[in-house]
C-alpha cells in the first residue's frame, strides 16, 4: 500500500540510517525528536524547535518497555499512531521511526547504561530502574540517527538532566536541547499520562503548578528554600495528593540545595492522584 502522507515512516535501524546517509550526502541538519507517542502539543513544541533548528526533524515514536518497572503503567500507556503520524506531519516532520520492540531489544540484549550524578535521588527513590531505561534507549536511538542536536522537554527536567549529562560523558557527537513546558491555561503540565485523570482529579491537577509557582516566588523574596518547600508541600496534600517528592535541587547538577546563594534553584515535584502519578517543575 503506498502512503499518500507527507511524513515519511520507517521501521528499522537499517533503513532510518540510509535516510540520514542520504541527507548528510546533501549537508543538510538533522534533528532527532525521541517520544513514546501519544502526542500533544508539548510534542509539538519539540518539534517546532527542531524545525527552526535543523534541515530535517525525525520523531522516534517507541513505548520503551525498560524504562517501565513491572508494576507500572506500560501495558495501558496510550498508543495513538495514526493521530501522532498526522501531528507530527502537520508539524513538518519529514520521517517517523517507529522501531518494534524487537528491533530495538534483539535476542540476546544484554547491555544498559550505569548513571549517577543527576539521576540520583527524585525519580530514582521512586522509578529505581526508570533512568537506566531512559539512558539505554536514547543512547541507542542517538547513535542509531547521529542527528545533530535532539531536544527534550523540561518537563521531564530530570530526565533532561540525566541525558545532557550522558551525551557529554560519552563524547556523542550530538547537542542536547531542553524545551520549556507547555502548560494547559490553568497551569497543568500536558503530558500523555493526563488522559487517565478522572474529571475530578483533571479540577484537581493544577494545584502541583500553583504550589510551584508560590515556593518558587518565596524562594525568590527569601533565599532559603527549606519553609517555601514545606508550605508547597502541604498544599499539595490538601489538593488530595499523595506526594513521592517535592525538592529544591540544584537547576544543572540536581544536587540538593538549601539557598539561592548556593546556585539556581529548580523545584521539583512527582505526586500521585487516584491511580495517576504527574510530574512537574518550576525555575526558581
Ligand atoms: N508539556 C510538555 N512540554 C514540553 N515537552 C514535553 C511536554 N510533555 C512531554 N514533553 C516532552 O516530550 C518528550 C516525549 O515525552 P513522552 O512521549 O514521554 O510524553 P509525556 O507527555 O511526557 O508522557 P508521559 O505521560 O509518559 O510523561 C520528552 O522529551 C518530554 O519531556
Ligand atoms: C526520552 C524517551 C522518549 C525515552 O523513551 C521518554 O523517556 C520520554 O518520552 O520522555
Ligand atoms: N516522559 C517520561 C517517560 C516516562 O515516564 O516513562
Amino acid at each position: 500500500m503506498t502512503s499518500t502522507r507527507a511524513i515519511r515512516t520507517v521501521h528499522t535501524v537499517a533503513a532510518l540510517r540510509e535516510q540520514v546517509r542520504q541527507w548528510r550526502a546533501d549537508g543538510e541538519r538533522i534533528a532527532l525528536v525521541p517520544t513514546m507517542g501519544a502526542l500533544h502539543a508539548g510534542h509539538v513544541a519539540l518539534m517546532d524547535a527542531a524545525r527552526e533548528k535543523a534541515d530535517r526533524v525525525i520523531v522516534s515514536i517507541f513505548v520503551n518497555p525498560t524504562q517501565f518497572a513491572p508494576t507500572e503503567d506500560l501495558s495501558r500507556y496510550p498508543r495513538t499512531l495514526e493521530a501522532d503520524l498526522d501531528k507530527a506531519e502537520g508539524a513538518g516532520v519529514a520521517l517517523a521511526f517507529v522501531p518494534d520492540v524487537a528491533q530495538m531489544y534483539p535476542e540476546g540484549f544484554c547491555t544498559t547504561i550505569s548513571l549517577s550524578g543527576p539521576a540520583l535521588g527524585l525519580e530514582t527513590d521512586f522509578r529505581p530502574t526508570h533512568f537506566a531505561g531512559v539512558a539505554t534507549v536514547v543512547a541507542k536511538l542517538l547513535i542509531q540517527a547521529l542527528p545533530d542536536i535532539a531536544l527534550f522537554g523540561e518537563k521531564d527536567y530530570q530526565q533532561l538532566q540525566v541525558i545532557s549529562r550522558l551525551a557529554h560523558d560519552l563524547d556523542l557527537p550530538v547537542e542536547v536541547v531542553g524545551v520549556p513546558t507547555v502548560r494547559e491555561a490553568d497551569g497543568v503540565a500536558l503530558s500523555s499520562r493526563n488522559v487517565y485523570l478522572s474529571a475530578e482529579e483533571r479540577a484537581a491537577a493544577p494545584a502541583l503548578y500553583v504550589a510551584l509557582t508560590a515556593a518558587a516566588r518565596r524562594i525568590t523574596f527569601e533565599a532559603t528554600t527549606a519553609d517555601a518547600v514545606e508550605e508547597a508541600h502541604a498544599a499539595i496534600i490538601a489538593a488530595g495528593f499523595e506526594l513521592d517528592y517535592l525538592e529544591a535541587r540544584h537547576a544543572a547538577t540536581l544536587a540538593p540545595i538549601a539557598s539561592t546563594m548556593e546556585g539556581p534553584v529548580r523545584l521539583l515535584v512527582a505526586a500521585r492522584i487516584g491511580s495517576t502519578r504527574l510530574i512537574d517543575n518550576v525555575a526558581v
